[in-house]
């Protein structure tokens, strides 16, 4: 049936708004394996922050190898599902893809016409990853045409040539200039997008009328995963900008979003072309960092700890799974620390497998959550060396007393360099940076274990830092020149660091000799809470959105960028 049915219902224009959680109309095509179109747009948009829908054009039997057919239904239907949407719902953000024919595209230009939304995304979908043609070649023009309408639009190299009517460009600098011509003749945005180029960093760049430029570059994922892409881009940048985002806010959490669903693609195991990338996988991580599960269970450590050997094999962290032993960069000097060791192991590879520590090692990591991961361990060095200085003052031993005396004085300096340093060149105008939840855990526990506890519990608490520190260091592998991190990791590389390290070590390992069994399994205890939390400290900056945190819908003179858009 494709006749209209008359409004029965107020537009929810009439109901109260909608707080923040942007209405997000998808209009493109079907791809029944989920990678790519309707399924590609609706999980990108939930994952962005959005409330989804779905306008379908064309269904299109199709997997991760290529299109089978394609089955497209009256252009009178496509319209009454855009009425049907458009007379019951206010739209915050519009995402076209596949439109298919000029048919299709001149019926969405008269339902554009009634509707205006206040944002639209134009991904003009041409041809498919896999080769296969999308948009009957006589629309073309059409296609370029409806661009027009656009907020902004987000072609792929091949696409921009054809909207430009230029030769494919080869370099990125040939399609930024192919982009500022059109964008400046037609008023409107264009996002350029380099994934086809044949360069190590992708980079996606919004490019306004007026010449202003904001590149969003993203290390190459070497993955096949990279079916739609595309689509998944364009609605996760809708949504952003439907929200009230700013576009360079809006790009910048839309490709590192993504950067990190294609990252993880291969892992899902869909399909044996070119796979889907995994719009879920931030949202899984982030639902399992603020999992309240305790992080030490009750049994993981005996009351009484009477030889090494009781702390059995390795049982922390969450799933008490059997896990390798890593091979510890700095070798434990006794059986104590070496049961300590196995017993942390499950962190330790955790640490190693973190998306933090990847990503600082591939260069990948977003600038804003490398200056957050800085300003945190400023704070973080601080309230350390408070910890270090208290061992200092519970020590009889006089080599232990200068040992923890030493050590603090370390941190300080340290933390005297990150400002120095590399925090020296950050804005000084606004508030100083606070400890984050997880730092402010840290530290508390830190210090309250170092004042509050037998000497030989603060000291198992302190050495993770040490140790998991030296054992990151110890894998880094050389990074090429222009690494944006280079600097920093050299930092993990110095050898004064690897002789602290085994000093405290030393310390430990004594002190768990000397101590009562109860105390033991206090001091153990205590050292797997701090591997744990030496864990969410590299995390942590990962689970900090781009931008900022309000999620409030901005009125468009916020947006100057877009003023001129909804036409
Ligand atoms: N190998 C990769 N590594 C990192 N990011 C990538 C990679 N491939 C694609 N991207 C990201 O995906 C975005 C869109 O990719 P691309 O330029 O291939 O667009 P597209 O051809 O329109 O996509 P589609 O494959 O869905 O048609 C890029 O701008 C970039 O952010
Ligand atoms: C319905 C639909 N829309 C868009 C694409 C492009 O995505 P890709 O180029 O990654 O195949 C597709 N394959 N199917």
């Amino acid at each position: 049936m494709t006749s209209s049915c008359p409004t029965q219902f107020p537009p929810s224009s009439t109901l109260p708004a909608a707080a923040s959680v942007p209405r997000v109309l998808s209009i493109a095509g079907t791809d029944p394996t989920g990678g790519a179109g309707t399924a590609a747009d609706l999980k990108s948009i939930t994952a962005a922050g959005g409330y989804g829908m779905s306008v379908v054009t064309a269904l299109v039997a199709q997997n991760t190898h290529g299109v089978r057919d394609l089955h497209v239904p009256p252009a009178e239907f496509l319209a009454a599902q855009l009425r049907a949407v458009s007379d019951d719902v206010t739209l915050d953000a519009v995402k076209t893809g596949m439109l298919g024919t000029t048919e299709f595209i001149a019926t969405v230009v008269a339902w554009l016409d009634d509707v205006r939304p206040a944002i639209l995304v134009v991904d003009p979908v041409m041809i498919a990853t896999s080769g296969d043609r999308l948009l009957q070649p006589e629309a073309e023009q059409a296609m370029v045409a409806f661009c027009r309408r656009a907020t902004v639009v987000t072609p792929n190299i091949d696409e921009l040539a054809v909207l430009t009517g230029s030769p494919r460009a080869t370099t990125e600098d040939e399609a930024l200039e192919q982009a500022a011509r059109w964008s400046e003749e037609t008023g409107v945005a264009v996002v350029v997008k380099t994934g086809h180029l044949d360069t190590l960093t992708v980079t996606n760049t919004w490019l306004s009328p007026d010449g202003s430029r904001i590149a969003v570059p993203s290390t190459r994922v070497d993955t096949t995963s990279t079916h739609g892409t595309g689509c998944s881009l364009s609605s996760a940048l809708a949504t952003r900008l439907g929200r009230g985002d700013s576009p360079a806010d809006a790009l910048a959490w839309a490709t590192d979003w993504l950067h990190e669903s294609i990252t993880h693609g291969a892992a899902l195991r869909v399909g044996s072309g070119h796979g889907p990338v995994d719009h879920g996988h931030r949202a899984r991580r982030l639902q399992a960092a603020a999992s309240s599960a305790p992080w030490i269970m009750p049994d993981a450590v005996p009351h009484l700890l009477e030889t090494p050997a009781d702390l059995g094999a390795p049982q922390a962290g969450d799933h008490g799974r059997n896990v390798t032993v890593p091979a510890p960069a700095v070798a434990p000097p006794g059986p104590w620390t070496a049961a300590l060791w196995a017993a942390g192991a499950e962190i330790t590879a955790a640490i190693a497998d973190s998306d933090f520590v990847r990503a600082l090692v591939d260069g990948s990591l977003p600038q804003h959550a490398f200056a957050f991961y800085l300003a945190q361990d400023a704070l973080y060095l601080n309230g350390y060396a408070r910890a270090l200085a208290a061992l200092a003052a519970r020590s009889t031993d006089p080599d232990a007393q200068v040992y923890w005396s030493q050590a603090a004085t370390g941190a300080l300096t340290e933390e005297a360099e990150l400002h120095r340093g590399w925090l020296g060149s950050a804005d000084h105008t606004g508030a100083p940076p606070a400890p984050s939840p997880v730092t402010a855990a840290y530290t508390t526990f830190l210090l309250a274990t170092a004042l509050g506890e037998d000497r030989a519990v603060g000291v198992a608490a302190v050495l993770p830092c040490f140790w998991l520190y030296a054992q990151v260091g110890a894998a880094l592998p050389a990074v090429p020149a222009g690494h944006p991190y280079s600097a920093w990791l050299d930092t993990y590389r110095d050898p004064g660091f690897v002789t602290a390290t085994e000093q405290a070590l030393a310390q430990l390992e004594s002190e768990m000799a000397a101590a009562s069994p109860a105390v033991r399994a206090a001091a153990a205890r205590a050292f797997l809470t701090a591997c744990r939390h030496e864990l969410e400290f590299f995390d942590q900056a990962l689970r900090l959105e781009p931008g900022g945190g309000a999620a409030l819908l901005a009125t468009e003179t916020d947006r100057p960028e877009l003023a001129g858009s909804a036409r």
